[in-house]
């Protein structure tokens, strides 16, 4: 394998990339979150629960009780007296002990994977009913990528806990606290020569492990940076390739790809020490079992029959199996703490745009917006808005202009309560929008973005985002008012036609035609559109013209507007500088102000002209 050079230049390259997934997911335990954590097995403690344990507690009894029935009875008693009934009796108690811990163990294995998957079930579902209610400011502040990671990543990281972690807790302490009580009973001096191992043991199940823990999380983490970059890479081809950036990339891909390599590489090394150590350690235990052991039996035979030095051999061997196990569900509580900490992080975050108890439904919206002394800051820092006052009537069409950042989508984000204002209101027909409810206003309100939103699934299914319960009739008269229902018919099944996500087969006006028509559909009171300012051609500009004039009938519109076209129709102008409006009134009026609309017109004017 070629390892990558580090070359200043290639690190230069490397410098653009910043991945976030870089951190300690080792905490301490917690006992506050472990309660929260095993609150979600609380649905099944009536039935898959208590049975899962009933089934652990019949393995570990048949376990326990297996040596001493070889043993002690079977060697001291049966065979030492060559007593061939009690053997056959003996043989058969065993026969049918092995039985029961087959089905035990079955059902166990079973019920606990249900149980654990049930649990992850619920939790992901939590979590993604959650994340979907948040408001627009959570997802201001983080990237798509590690939301993924946590709705997956960390919940599945749980769920080895859940499925085997906690109920093998509760299996290894009665194993471990079953054999050392049976070990003392058997012979108390051999069971405390023994224990010289312990300390060995002590050593590997802790700091060996925990070191061989480390090294599989950094190739967790590597994996995940691998992750975060190949999804970038995915979403950005198209520009990575038009900017001919594929060798930065490349040499990025290669160096995480090494990093992940060399991790795995150092944890499967310390892996390997691990199984020599555990066997060195029971080398060492049973040498002093049966020098300890055959030196009691020689001196005094009352001290330790042979059958139970038999025993005291087979629940030695079975002595590791539950110390090892307890480490490694130690290690997944840690790694359990750090994953639940982060799904917690979110379950704890509250949408900032919240409804009152006594939110009250806005029953039939005209449309009337208000803007009372609205004043807006994203981050507490720099105003987006200042002190804005505005009105726009029912059935107004109404646009912004201004230069860029001048706050024109901020007025729409509040109109659809994705933010509330800081200072101020914003009422809709009369009704402040924080005293009513969300679901209310955002019914009556589509939004219809520069960057259309298409979603995986048919061309029909797409118009019917809006109103799920329309009919193919509904979808085709809408998608006939607007004028897509011509391209529609072309694509190969019609509306049919299964586009992926983001609508990578269309082209940008029929984008936009489609989302007109989803807009239609859905029927709002109010429409908020930001007009794409993508050049396309002037026939499809009149066909989008066309269909605007549909959607915008007998509705209140919003249009941030960048065409000349659309401005010159609008009722009424706003004109927004700095957060600030600084002229309103119909295209005429404006253009007779002669102010910064007007030079607005001209510029875009002369540019077409330059055209
Ligand atoms: N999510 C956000 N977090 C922080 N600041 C933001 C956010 N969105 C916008 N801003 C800032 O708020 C101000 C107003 O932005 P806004 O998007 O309303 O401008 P705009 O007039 O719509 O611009 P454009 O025509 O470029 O879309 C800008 O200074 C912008 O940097």
């Amino acid at each position: 394998m070629k390892e990558p050079k580090n070359s200043e230049a290639n690190q230069n390259v490397l410098k653009r990339f910043h991945y976030s997934t870089d951190q300690i997911i080792e905490k301490p335990f917690n006992w506050a979150q472990m309660l929260r954590l095993l609150a979600y097995l609380k649905p099944y403690s009536k039935n898959l629960l208590p049975s899962s344990i009933i089934a652990v507690l019949i393995t570990t009894a048949v376990r326990l009780m297996i040596p001493t029935i070889i043993g002690v009875y079977v060697l001291d008693k049966a065979i030492t007296n060559k007593d061939s009934k009690l053997l056959g009796i003996l043989v058969s108690i065993i026969a049918g002990l092995y039985i029961l811990s087959y089905i035990a163990n079955y059902f166990r294995i079973k019920w606990m994977n249900i149980l654990g998957q049930s649990v992850i079930y619920d939790l992901r579902k939590h979590l993604f009913t959650h994340v979907q209610h948040l408001s627009h400011r959570f997802f201001d502040q983080r990237s798509a990528g590690s939301i993924l990671v946590r709705i997956m990543n960390d919940i599945n990281s749980l769920q080895e806990l859940f499925t085997n972690g906690v109920i093998n807790l509760l299996m290894d302490m009665l194993l471990l606290v079953g054999i050392i009580v049976i070990l003392f009973t058997l012979s108390p001096q051999l069971t405390l020569a023994v224990m010289v191992i312990l300390p060995i043991m002590f050593f590997i199940s802790t700091s060996l492990r925990k070191n061989i823990r480390r090294s599989w999380q950094n190739v967790r983490l590597k994996q995940s940076k691998i992750n975060s970059h190949l999804n970038e890479s995915i979403q950005g081809i198209r520009i990575t390739q038009s900017f001919t950036q594929e060798k930065g990339n490349r040499m990025f891909f290669n160096g995480i790809n090494n990093e992940s390599y060399l991790a795995w590489k150092t944890a499967t090394q310390k892996n390997a020490m691990f199984r020599p150590m555990v066997e060195l350690t029971n080398a060492v235990g049973t040498a002093v079992l049966i020098w300890f052991g055959a030196h009691l039996i020689q001196t005094d035979s009352n001290s330790l029959t042979l059958g139970e030095f038999v025993s005291f051999a087979f629940y030695l061997g079975m002595f590791w199996e539950p110390i090892s196990r307890l480490g490694q569900v130690y290690n997944q509580l840690l790694m359990g703490m750090a994953s639940s900490e982060r799904i917690f992080e979110f379950l704890d975050e509250k949408p900032i745009v919240s409804e009152k108890t006594s939110a009250v439904d806005i029953d039939e919206m005209k449309g009337r917006i208000e803007f009372e002394n609205v004043e807006f800051s994203y981050d507490d820092k720099r105003k987006a808005l200042k002190g804005i006052n505005l009105e726009m009537k029912a059935g107004e069409t109404v646009a912004l202009v201004g230069h860029t950042g001048s706050g024109k989508t901020t007025i729409a984000n509040l109109i659809s309560r994705f933010y509330d204002p800081t200072s101020g209101s914003v009422k809709i027909d009369g009704h402040d929008l924080r005293d009513v409810s969300l679901r209310s206003v955002r019914e009556k309100i589509s939004v219809v973005l520069q960057d259309t939103f298409i979603f995986s699934g048919t061309i029909k299914e797409n118009i019917k985002f809006g109103r799920p319960d329309a009919s193919d009739e509904e979808v085709h008269k809408a998608a006939e008012a607007i004028g897509a229902h011509q391209f529609i018919q072309k694509l190969p099944k019609g509306y049919d036609t299964e586009v992926e996500e983001r609508g990578n087969i269309l082209s940008v006006g029929e984008r936009q035609l489609l989302s007109f028509a989803r807009a239609l559909l859905a029927d709002p009171s109010i429409i908020i559109l930001d007009e794409a300012t993508a050049s396309i051609d002037t026939e499809t500009e009149v066909q989008i013209q066309k269909a605007l004039n549909i959607l915008l009938k007998d509705r209140t519109a919003i249009i941030i507007a960048h065409r000349l076209s659309t401005i010159r129709e609008a009722d009424k102008i706003f004109v927004l500088d700095h957060g600030n409006i600084i002229e309103e009134g119909n295209h005429d009026q404006l253009m007779n102000l002669k102010g910064e609309y007007y030079h607005l017109v001209k510029a875009q004017f002369n540019m077409l002209e330059a055209i």
